[in-house]
């Protein structure tokens, strides 16, 4: 089975629940993806790493991360995989509100100041999570190339308004939901 393919039985077999459920949004579902269950997984942490490079192939970038919690397993997950492929890729942590002791960094890690980085989201329904990422990095002086979730959920038309490229290896119609 391709690495693709095994992701997204991983997904659906331990990540899908239904139910009545609130959104970071504000809106309601009948079913959540919750992907940290996947991107914390002993097993599948290792494949998220490598589809979201394959995902992300062609694009010229060298520190990925996200918004503070759902994006930081899927950076080091990207960022162990491509060290097992021989490329140096680091990675970042923006956090949901500024810090007022030590360094006072909003976002942790290497500089991203001057660099080419990718946004990663584990999903993205709104966009809210992975644009306020967007803007706090650029804020930081880092120029985004492009933005990237394992899932899909109908954020597209929301980042593409903001003139950002997106890649996503699944969408709601992978999971058979929406
Ligand atoms: O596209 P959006 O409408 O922003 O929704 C998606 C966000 O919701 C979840 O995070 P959540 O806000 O639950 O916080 P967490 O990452 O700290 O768990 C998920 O990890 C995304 O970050
Ligand atoms: O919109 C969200 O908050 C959201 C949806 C979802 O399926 N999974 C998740 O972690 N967050």
């Amino acid at each position: 089975m391709s690495d693709r393919d095994e992701l997204l039985q991983q997904i659906k077999d331990k990540a899908v629940v239904h139910g009545d459920f609130v959104l970071s949004s504000g809106k309601r579902a009948s079913w959540y993806v919750d992907l940290r269950r996947v991107t914390l997984d002993g097993a599948a942490a290792p494949l998220v790493g490598r589809v979201m490079l394959d995902e992300t192939a062609g694009l010229d970038y060298d520190a990925v991360g996200g918004l503070t919690l759902g994006a930081d397993p899927v950076a080091t997950a990207m960022l162990h995989a491509a060290a097992a492929r021989g490329r140096a890729l680091d990675a970042f942590v923006v956090r949901k509100a500024g810090k007022a002791h030590g360094l006072q960094r909003r976002i942790e890690g290497p500089d991203v100041k001057g660099r080419r980085v990718l946004a990663v989201e584990d999903t993205s329904t709104t966009g809210g999570s992975v644009l306020t990422a967007v803007e706090a990095l650029r804020e930081a002086g880092a120029e985004v190339v492009a933005v990237a979730t394992i899932l899909e959920r109908g954020a597209a038309g929301r980042i593409a308004e903001e003139g950002l490229v997106y890649r996503h290896p699944y969408d709601v119609s992978d999971l058979g939901l929406g």
